[in-house]
């Protein structure tokens, strides 16, 4: 499991926390999936969260995004300064600006995707508002819109960000216009971020998988996120995909973003993260560097087995079978 061939490019500074989880624990009945598990994510870091088959990473993840409540324990995220009331004045003010500089940043040719934070809080009860907050994520299973195309997907991730009310969209308004374009023009830069600049009029249902998957990264980054979370993002990826996904995941810390990934290709991880948390049977078995928990000899049983739990015996236990053998007779 040692990652000897890649270099692995750290994070400039670790700023400070976005995202805190402390004493997460989900029960579903009788089963603990995940037990008083802890997590701080800083600015501008990459974590990962690797684990066994059955661990509990996709329970804790959706506990992390607001998707599962925990049974106890809590989540804080670093929204940014308080939003001000949807609708509101202020708020209409605050799309206006925004639209604006989206508008300049696409003239100038530049992607800006560092947003402001705030302080820790507990994360808001509802999915769209925890979107609103600057938290994003991908799931396991591409979850695109296979008939649109892929400048339409991107758009689609932006509308969270406008404040166009349902009759200003239905007449088509100056005001619903400008914000179209505006959304349009982001789109289209975000597309170029991860890639994917001449795929724009693509059906999504007709692109490469690894394709797809970067135009569902591109989507969460229509949010304007804090914090993107990936779940599974090189799953049946072949390796010249693989690698540029874990390129496009450095290019997004780098423009400021914090970034949780599970994964199960442990060079992939390995390679990747700052920092990895490792889950065994719902419970944190280690959380360090790369280097620390790849040479941590629990990790490798975790993943690979003691063997002892093994009916099969090893060549080099042969004794222990004699011996068992041999009682056997004396006993007969
Ligand atoms: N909605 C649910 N209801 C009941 N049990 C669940 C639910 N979701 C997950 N589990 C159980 O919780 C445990 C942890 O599952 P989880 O999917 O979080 O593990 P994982 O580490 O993500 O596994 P994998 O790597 O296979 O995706 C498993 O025993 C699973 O069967």
């Amino acid at each position: 499991m040692t990652v000897t061939d890649e270099v692995r490019r750290p994070a400039a500074t670790a700023g400070d926390p976005v995202l805190e989880a402390s004493g997460v624990t989900m029960r579903f009945g009788g089963l603990l999936a995940v037990n008083e598990v802890n997590l701080t994510v800083r600015e501008g870091e990459i974590v990962g969260l690797i684990g066994p088959n059955g661990a509990g990473k996709t329970t804790f993840f959706n506990c992390l995004t607001g998707l599962y409540k925990p049974t106890s324990g809590q989540v804080r995220f670093a929204s940014a300064p308080k939003a001000p009331a949807e609708g509101s004045r202020q708020a209409k003010k605050a799309a206006k600006e925004k639209a604006a500089k989206d508008a300049a940043d696409a003239a100038a040719g530049t992607v800006e995707l560092k947003q402001p934070t705030g302080v820790l809080r507990p994360l808001p009860p509802k999915p769209r508002a925890v979107v609103r907050a600057g938290m994003a994520r991908t799931f396991q299973n591409i979850r695109l819109f296979a008939n649109m195309t892929a400048l339409e997907n991107v758009m689609v991730g932006r509308y969270c960000r406008t404040s166009s009310g349902a009759l200003t969209s239905v007449l088509r308004g100056p005001k619903f216009r400008r914000e179209e374009e505006a959304t349009r023009a982001r789109a289209q830069e975000l597309l170029e971020f991860v890639g994917l600049g001449k795929s724009t009029e693509h059906l999504a249902r007709n692109m490469p998988y690894g394709d797809q998957r970067r135009l569902e990264i591109a989507r969460a980054l229509a949010t304007d996120p804090k914090l993107i979370l990936l779940d599974e993002p090189t799953a049946g990826m072949n390796p010249q995909e693989t690698k540029q996904a874990s390129d496009l995941i450095f290019k997004i810390r780098d423009s400021g973003l914090s970034v949780v990934v599970i994964e199960h290709d442990m060079r992939f991880i390995f390679n990747l993260c700052d920092r990895v948390l490792c889950l065994v049977r719902g419970e944190a078995l280690i959380e360090g560097t790369p280097a620390e928990v790849q040479s941590d000899p629990r990790v490798i049983e975790a993943y690979i087995g003691t063997g002892e739990d093994d009916d099969e015996v090893a060549p080099g236990d042969a004794h222990v079978q004699d011996t068992t053998v041999a009682e056997q007779e004396d006993k007969s």
